[in-house]
């Protein structure tokens, strides 16, 4: 089947890495080995830690780079004593476009269910932020065949509440947690299976014309030598890059993907 027309998304969460003065070097020097029309084409986004955040959106602006840029989790609630936490309003007013809700470090370390998640994905919506919604199976799931099973069973609940309209302004990317941070990538067919299995759900729940809309992320150890293989798959998106994206060249090399897939 001919591959519905979505703009590509690369993300680089950068997870817990690099202060404010790597942030802008690192922005600036991804900037500057992308053409315009790379970065047209590919639409190229970092995901850096909360402190980051003004510092990037300041060289962002002040250059106008074609960047953009989002956080890595924000709070279900607006405001409030919620210590340590960031809120909605508090990442638009930085100009962030884009926030990660349920990454699956998230889930583990910090106990988020999918109510969480849930209510977080609500929350982005409402503060004019576009979740980018991680789901995925680990290795048990894997090995038992459940994976297909398991991450429609996350998107439903997530989605929860969610209308049709809003399931338009959503991300999801699938990551497989045997495949983050391990070196070990899901094969391209792998990646499609499942992003498939989620468009298809989309489709049952929205219809065929939202679920055309929405893009779908493959992350898990994404790197400028596998990418072009996971981006010929029909119903993969974009990547939701960790490691890579720490490099300039490396993540600039991803975004330059479409120059490596055989016409
Ligand atoms: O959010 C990104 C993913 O967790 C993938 O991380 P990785 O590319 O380091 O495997």
């Amino acid at each position: 089947m001919a591959k519905v027309t979505r703009r590509p998304l690369m993300a680089g969460n950068w997870k817990m890495n690099l202060n404010h003065l790597e942030a802008n070097l690192l922005v600036q020097k991804l900037a500057a080995s992308l053409t315009e029309k790379q970065l047209t084409d590919v639409e190229t986004v970092v995901l850096p830690p909360f402190t980051d955040l003004r510092s990037v959106q300041t060289v962002v602006e002040g250059d106008k780079l074609l960047i953009g840029y989002g956080a890595q989790d924000l709070s279900p609630h607006a405001s409030g004593a919620y210590t340590g936490d960031i809120s909605g309003p508090m990442l638009a007013k930085l100009g962030c476009t884009y926030v990660v809700v349920g990454h699956s470090e998230r889930r583990a370390y910090h106990h988020e269910d999918d109510g969480v998640v849930n209510a977080k994905v609500k929350a982005a919506l409402t503060h004019g932020l576009t979740p980018i919604l991680c789901v995925g199976e680990g290795l048990d799931v894997r090995e038992d065949g459940r994976h297909v099973a398991h991450c429609a069973d996350q998107l439903v609940a997530a989605l929860s509440g969610i209308t049709a309209e809003q399931a338009t302004k959503i991300v999801v990317a699938y990551e497989p947690i045997w495949a983050i941070g391990t070196g070990k990538t899901a094969t391209p067919d792998d990646a499609q299976e499942v992003c498939r299995a989620v468009r298809q759900r989309l489709v049952e729940i929205y219809g065929q014309d939202t679920a055309d809309q929405i893009r779908i992320l493959y992350g898990g150890s994404v790197k400028a030598s596998n990418i072009a293989a996971i981006m010929s798959q029909t119903d993969v998106d974009g990547g939701l890059v960790g490691g890579a994206s720490l490099d300039a060249e490396e993540f600039a090399q991803i975004c330059r993907f479409p120059e490596h897939i055989a016409r």
